[in-house]
């Protein structure tokens, strides 16, 4: 069985990746979402298991320790990591996985996962990043300037990725990301678990 692909979703905070992530599962329900490790405090209305792993950091240093993280970044005064044996399973069974992470993180992956699909999702402007962090309510001045100026720095970093999506409108945004990991399945010739209704002709032909 071919090993499911690897999609590494980046790019500044407050950019759209938690909302595209969200919309594009729902349209692509096949898309496994890895659920990562923080020590940053819940947000109101988070969920155990379901937005992160809420950990110490003495157990996150445990996690590192026993190797139980794919990767792991310090961002902005937290920490944050990706579990290991959940993807690699979810790999191994021929799922794709969708990994929603920080610019850091991703070129740990991507020297791990050379294989992996790394989308760099893009803000229209500089002030409409601002206004989405700030109008999201959820981090206090002096957080929403720092993860600005960390913003400006991993923008740098594009270089590294795949692809660039613009999301300035979430939909478009989901959509030309869905196109892209249909497009990648094409061109290593597997099957597209996506397109449903052409198994039955692909196999006949
Ligand atoms: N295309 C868009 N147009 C307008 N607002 C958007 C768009 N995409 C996301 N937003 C809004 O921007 C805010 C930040 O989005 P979100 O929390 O998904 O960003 P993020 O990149 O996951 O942030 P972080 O990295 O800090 O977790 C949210 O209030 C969200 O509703
Ligand atoms: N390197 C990693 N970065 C991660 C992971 N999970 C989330 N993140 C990124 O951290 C920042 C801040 O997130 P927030 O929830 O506090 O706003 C954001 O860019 C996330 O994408 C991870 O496992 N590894």
């Amino acid at each position: 069985m071919d090993k499911g692909l690897l999609i590494v979703l980046s790019g500044p905070s407050g950019v759209g990746k938690g909302t595209v992530c969200s919309v594009l599962r729902n349209k692509m329900p096949e898309l496994i979402y890895s659920v990562s490790a923080t020590t940053r405090l819940p947000r109101q209305g988070e969920v155990e298991g379901v937005n992160y792993f809420f950990k110490s950091k003495e157990q996150f240093q445990d996690m590192i320790a026993r190797d139980a993280l794919l990767e792991h970044a310090e961002y902005v005064g937290n920490y944050y990591g990706t579990p290991r044996d959940f993807v690699e399973r979810t790999l191994a069974s021929g799922k794709d996985v969708i990994l929603e992470i920080e610019v850091q993180g991703a070129l740990k992956v991507k020297q791990k996962f050379p294989d992996g699909i790394f989308v760099f999702l893009l803000p229209p402007s500089l002030d409409e990043l601002k206004q989405r962090i700030t109008g999201r309510g959820t981090e206090s001045l002096d957080t929403i300037n720092n993860r600005m100026s960390v913003a400006v720095e991993e923008m740098n970093l594009l270089r590294h990725y795949d692809y660039a999506v613009l999301n300035d409108e979430i939909d478009a945004a989901c959509d030309r990301i869905r196109s892209i990991i249909i497009a990648e399945h094409c061109r290593r010739e597997r099957f597209l678990p996506y397109v449903t209704g052409m198994k039955a002709a692909i196999e006949k032909a």
